[in-house]
C-alpha cells in the first residue's frame, strides 16, 4: 500500500510570517499607514495571500474596496515575491523528510499560499525535490479549508488517502472535511487550544515525525 503523506507549507514546513509581515508593512509604508504588528501578521495568516490583504486592510482602517484590495494584493505580491529572507524551515524538516523518502513514502504539498512565492520558497529551501504534487492557493478554484485541494493532491500521487500534516484551524477543518487523519504541528499559527482541534496526531519538533508516519501506516494496514 502506498504511504502517501501531504504537508501545508506555512506554519508547517517553514516560519513565513516575518517575511510575510515585512511585505505587508512596506504595502502600508507606500500608502503612508502605520505598520501592523508581527502578533497581528501572524494571526492573518491561513488563507493565502488575497484573506491576509483583506484582514490588513481592515485592521489599518483601509476599507473593503474591491478595487483598493486589488490594488494592494499586487503592491503586495510585488514585495512578497524575492527569495525569503526571514523565513526559515521549523528545525528538523529537512531531516524529516529526508527520512520519509528513505522509507518510500510519497509526499506532496497543499498550501493555500500563491503559486509564485509556494515555488520560490520550495526551491530555495531545497524542499520542492520530496514534493512529487505541490497544490498551491490558485491550483484549483477552492482553497483550504475546503477539503477539494487535499483530494486533489492526494489524487495526483494516485494515492487513495494519507496522512495531512498542518499547523493551523484551517488545515484542522480541512482533512476533518476531507475525512483524512491529520498530524497537528502545534509550533506553527494556530490561535485554538490543541485539544479543541481535530487532530489524529500532534507534535512539536519534526523529529517526532517520523515516527508518528511509520505507527500510523503500520496501524491502517495492520
Ligand atoms: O499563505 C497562507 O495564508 C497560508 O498558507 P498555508 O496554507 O501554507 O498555511
Ligand atoms: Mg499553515
Amino acid at each position: 500500500m502506498m504511504q502517501a503523506v501531504v504537508f501545508d507549507l506555512d506554519g508547517t514546513l517553514i516560519d513565513s510570517a516575518p517575511d510575510l509581515h515585512a511585505a505587508a508593512n512596506k504595502v502600508l509604508a507606500a500608502e503612508g499607514v502605520p505598520p501592523i504588528t508581527f502578533a497581528q501578521a501572524r494571526s492573518f495568516i491561513g488563507h493565502g495571500s488575497a484573506d491576509l490583504i483583506r484582514k490588513v486592510m481592515l485592521a489599518s482602517g483601509l476599507g473593503e474596496d474591491p478595487d483598493e484590495h486589488a490594488r494592494l494584493l499586487e503592491a503586495f505580491m510585488v514585495h512578497y515575491n524575492g527569495p525569503p529572507a526571514l523565513t526559515t524551515p521549523y528545525p528538523g524538516v529537512l531531516d524529516a523528510l529526508a527520512r520519509l523518502e528513505g522509507s518510500r513514502v510519497t509526499m506532496g504539498l497543499c498550501t493555500n499560499k500563491p503559486g509564485g512565492p509556494t515555488e520560490i520558497a520550495l526551491r530555495h529551501f531545497g524542499l520542492e525535490r520530496f514534493m512529487r504534487v505541490a497544490a498551491h492557493g490558485d491550483t484549483l478554484e477552492a482553497r483550504k479549508p475546503d477539503p477539494a485541494p487535499l483530494h486533489h493532491v492526494f489524487a495526483e500521487l494516485g494515492a487513495p488517502g494519507g496522512l495531512y500534516v498542518g499547523d493551523s484551524e484551517v488545515d484542522a477543518e480541512t482533512a476533518e472535511r476531507a475525512g483524512l487523519p491529520f498530524a497537528l504541528y502545534t509550533e506553527g499559527y494556530r490561535k485554538t487550544p490543541v485539544p479543541e482541534l481535530y487532530h489524529t496526531y500532534a507534535f512539536d519538533h519534526f523529529d517526532a515525525l517520523p515516527d508518528i508516519v511509520a505507527r500510523h501506516f503500520r496501524t491502517v494496514t495492520a
